[in-house]
């Protein structure tokens, strides 16, 4: 299995090269050649299976020989063995045909540990083969930062940097990230938005200098592995639904565009999935992309789902390297008008886009009235960005059941939760001391030389 840059211009890679280089050094992201088939009876048998075991069978064929079968099998057992939940991943029934996936259950209540947790084992697996040491630096609105941490923290040969924007994170996230005690570990608060985090990672990477002096590694969804590791629970969610004999569909809270993107994998292997919704909150790019065909920033609009408060999706240029044919100098061209403000989509690639993916948009008063009537009329307590992906999945439900993905822990976000149904979501045991622990950060402006400097003066101490 080789890996392709979607620009065309950076060397074909393994997987575990893919996974230590992060972005590509033409500037795009890494993407498999080709996307291995799963014939519907390997789909089937994956019922009933444990979630490490679908794991395991769902993401070998992507892994080349970066490891063995029992070492990779560790490798997931490590990663999962501390969720808070014996199906990692479960379904709770909203409705008739409206399921809730619950991707929380990790060590940080967010989504992002299924991959993180599983991409600290693979790297440090990787690391201890190779003897290297790497500095990771990540951007975030407010949960990849902590689930890189946890994943990374106390490491001897790994230094991690996280960017989030100053203000725009919840408190919970804000601690999670700045109260760790493991000196690896490094909050940046910058003054900006999420995409200027992101925008400076991106300019750290397409500095060579910089990226080959600190070994530079990414931790977002620039990195395939991240994307991979989330495609598994597509196929334990559609298989406890009963596919590939019926048909599911999903809607996906979408920010950086990483998440659905492993659901259009997912049903590029094979998995029949009808519907693949994006529910935006009021950064609604991705909507409008796909109604109107014009990919435009309009500017960061904070929200009470902060982390969707994304306008530059990341990996919206995976999936428009395959509508634009799979041409790297068309998706260059692209990323380049995009830094002018944005781009208007092709015809063909639109209906490409169109086949694939419906969309829809929350706004902040219906995400309040969805936390409030789904406690209401179910008892679950729904984070703001879960409650984006119900209210949009309402205007798509039909025939087929919908899986929408709850994407993070009601008690990351008390405040919105509070103010939508007038009670306050606790966090877990395990976390109740987190507003009693010390905060370590260092407040960064939005300038790349300065968060160089720093970053270098850190890791030389
Ligand atoms: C809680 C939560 N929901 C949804 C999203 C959106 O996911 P993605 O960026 O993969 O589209 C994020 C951030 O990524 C998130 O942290
Ligand atoms: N919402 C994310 C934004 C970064 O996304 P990633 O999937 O590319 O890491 C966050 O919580 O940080």
């Amino acid at each position: 299995m080789r890996y392709i840059s979607t620009r065309g211009q950076a060397p074909e890679l393994s997987f575990s090269e893919a996974m230590m280089t992060g972005l590509a050094r033409d500037g795009g992201l890494y993407v498999p050649q080709e996307i291995p088939a799963m014939a519907a009876a390997d789909i089937a048998a994956l019922a009933g299976q444990p979630y490490e075991e679908i794991a395991f069978r769902v993401m070998l064929p992507f892994l080349g020989d970066t490891f063995t079968e029992a070492e990779f099998r560790g490798l997931l057992a490590n990663a999962y063995g501390g969720f808070g939940h014996p199906a990692r991943a479960p379904l709770v029934q909203l409705a008739p045909n409206h399921f809730l996936l619950e991707l929380f259950h990790g060590p940080t209540l967010a989504f992002k540990d299924f991959a993180m947790q599983l991409i600290g084992q693979m790297m440090q697996a990787a690391l201890a083969k190779s003897g290297e040491r790497i500095t990771i630096v990540g951007a975030t609105s407010g949960d990849t930062g902590s689930a890189a941490m946890e994943a990374f923290r106390g490491l001897s040969n790994v230094d991690v940097f996280i960017l989030y924007p100053h203000g725009r994170v919840s408190e919970v996230q804000r601690r999670q990230m700045t109260t760790p005690s493991e000196a690896n570990v490094h909050a940046i608060a910058i003054d900006g938005d999420f995409d200027d985090a992101q925008a400076r990672v991106k300019d750290m990477f397409n500095d060579m200098e910089f990226r080959d002096g600190v070994r530079l590694a990414g931790v977002n969804s620039i990195n395939w592995a991240r994307v991979l590791a989330q495609v598994v629970y597509y196929f334990s969610a559609a298989v406890s639904l009963g596919a590939p004999h019926r048909k599911v569909s999903f809607t996906v809270p979408t920010g950086n565009f990483g998440d659905i993107f492993a659901g259009y994998i997912a049903r590029k292997m094979g998995l029949p999935i009808e519907k693949l919704v994006i529910a935006t909150n009021q950064n609604d790019i991705l909507d409008r992309a796909i109604k109107l065909g014009e990919y435009r920033t309009d500017g960061v609009k904070p929200s009470i789902s902060p982390s969707m408060d994304i306008q530059v999706s990341s990996n919206f240029e995976r999936v428009l390297f395959d509508a634009y044919g799979r041409d790297g100098a068309a998706v260059s061209a692209l990323m380049g008008e995009l830094r002018e403000g944005g781009f208007t989509i092709s015809q063909g690639a639109l209906e490409m886009l169109r086949e694939q993916f419906a969309s829809g948009r929350c706004s902040e008063e219906e995400t309040r009235d969805t936390i409030r009537s789904c406690f209401a009329e179910t008892g679950e307590v729904l984070c703001p960005h879960s409650a984006v992906g119900v209210k949009v999945a309402a205007e798509h439900l039909g025939a087929t059941p919908m899986i929408t993905l709850a994407t993070a822990h009601p008690a990351k976000f008390p405040d919105a939760v509070e103010a939508a149904m007038g009670t306050r979501p606790i966090l877990p045991d395990r976390m109740a001391d987190l507003f009693d622990r010390d905060e370590r950060v260092t407040r960064l402006p939005n300038d790349l030389a300065a968060l160089q400097a720093h970053i270098r003066e850190r890791i030389a101490n």
